[in-house]
């Protein structure tokens, strides 16, 4: 068996797939350096487990989107990741941002990111993330369900008006696990435009004088790689538009379509490319559009895993190796409690020994997380040095989305710091959740 060559690919046009970041480069000793920096010495400097993140990949990620659209407002989808740094590169970039609480809204306003950039999602948006929102004047809210209309409204200080998008669900199965497909009937987001729901809360918004509806939403579903999901969309919600049209007279300026854009987490996995969605997606807009006699909404995208999950890297330490019932399992000292994936949707990452050179045969491994469960595995069955022993650094690329950001304190080991690299420096930028720290939360006896 041989190890996967793919660790040290050139730099990329962000189509193929592309695991690690383009910065990536092999070290003669066997490690790897991301923006610059040995990975095996951010794992000494800082610990493990540990996630990295490129600077210079993020903000490459985000021109991407912002070339492949110049005219669209690109959206940041803040649930993926999100820290100060991370708020402040996507804003010198000249994108907006998604939050869904209160705590994503007030970290963007501690970073001082203009409000008026900002969007606020949510099934069940809490009275603080309400309250939040109109303080500091976000850009725009998308409204979620029917009794949210009437309550928003009724929260709007006298002369202020706010803009609105209304989320809808077009019917429309995509995304890559049942638990993140958001298209379709029959799940909690949205109002459904089948059965005439979603027009129902139109014509509530446009009776609510302080509410200014400018457009529709849809967010499809999670890992997409095929477009024409996009397309479906694009024509059923042009088609609510021509009728919202006829029936109240009204026309809106804008049109989000939300995120859900795949990445490659394995060899050879399916990733959406930025500048194919554009032509597509603009492409049919104008064409359905122009078919019923509509002016042409600006786009609004909501990439969040495309522009974070590969330029993050984490790091792990084996702890212990053992060959039990015909196969060998790799321990490392994180796992579900940084990376729930793969417990919650069955995925699997690549891995990579860094920090030393190997001339061991590779020889099958499945490596696990250090968690009181079975389900606790990251990658299964793939090429590992036949010498790996505790001590060792491994590094899993694509970590740089929904992992960190769904950590847990489970089994009370402490969350991972995040270090950013950028041109052979690196610096902290949320540090490790200590031992003191899940004590002092317990106060009670
Ligand atoms: C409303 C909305 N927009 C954008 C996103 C971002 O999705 P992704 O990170 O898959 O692009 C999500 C999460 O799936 C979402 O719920
Ligand atoms: N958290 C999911 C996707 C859902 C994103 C939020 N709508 C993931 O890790 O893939």
């Amino acid at each position: 068996m041989s190890l996967p060559l793919t660790a040290c690919a050139p730099p990329h046009p962000y189509a193929g797939t592309p695991l690690w970041p383009a910065s990536t480069q092999p070290l003669r000793t066997g490690d790897l350096a991301v923006g610059g920096v040995s990975l095996a010495e951010l794992a000494d400097r800082f610990g493990t487990p540990s996630y990295v993140i490129d600077e210079g990949e993020v903000r490459e990620r985000a021109r991407a989107w912002r070339t492949a659209l110049p005219d669209a407002d690109i959206a940041y989808a803040g649930k993926a990741f999100l820290s100060r740094a991370m708020i402040r590169w996507v804003e010198e970039e000249g994108l907006s941002l998604d939050v869904c609480s209160a705590g994503e809204l007030e970290l963007a306003a501690l970073s001082g990111f203009p409000a008026e950039r900002i969007v606020l999602h949510g099934n069940a948006k809490s009275p603080a993330d309400l309250r939040d929102a109109l303080r500091l004047g976000v850009g725009r809210i998308v409204i979620d369900s029917t009794g949210e209309i009437a309550s928003l409204a009724a929260q709007m200080p006298p002369g202020a008006r706010q803009r609105v998008l209304l989320r809808v669900v077009p019917g429309i199965a995509a995304g890559a696990h049942s638990a993140v497909r958001t298209g379709v009937e029959g799940q909690k987001f949205g109002l459904p435009i089948a059965g005439g729901e979603a027009e129902d809360a139109v014509a509530r918004i446009l009776g609510q004088p302080r509410l200014e509806l400018v457009g529709l939403h849809c967010h499809l579903g999670s890992q997409i790689a095929g477009l024409g999901p996009y397309v479906t969309a694009v024509r059923k919600l042009v088609a609510l538009l021509a009728e919202l049209r006829d029936r109240h007279g009204v026309t809106f300026p804008e049109l989000d379509l939300g995120g859900g854009f795949a990445i490659a987490y394995r060899e050879g996995d399916p990733v959406l490319d930025p500048a194919l969605y554009a032509t597509r997606v603009t492409g049919e807009l104008a064409l359905q559009c122009a078919r019923f006699g509509l002016p042409v909404p600006r786009l609004t995208v909501e990439p969040g895993r495309w522009i974070a999950g590969p330029a993050g890297v984490a790091l792990y330490r084996v702890l212990a190796v053992k060959s039990t019932g015909g196969r060998t399992f790799v321990a490392v000292d994180g796992g579900m409690s940084d990376n729930p994936r793969p417990a919650l949707y069955g995925v699997r990452y690549t891995v990579r020994l860094v920090g030393r050179a190997s001339t061991a045969p590779a020889r099958s491994a499945t490596v696990v997380g250090r968690h009181c469960e079975a389900g606790d595995v990251l990658a299964e069955d793939v090429p590992l040095p036949g010498d790996i022993r505790p001590g060792d650094v491994l590094a899993v690329p694509a970590a740089g989305a929904y992992q960190v950001s769904m950590a847990s304190a489970y089994n009370l080991v402490g969350r991972p710091p995040v270090v950013a690299v950028s041109e052979g420096r690196a610096r902290l930028l949320v540090r490790r959740e200590t031992l003191e720290d899940l004590r002092s939360r317990d106060v009670g006896e």
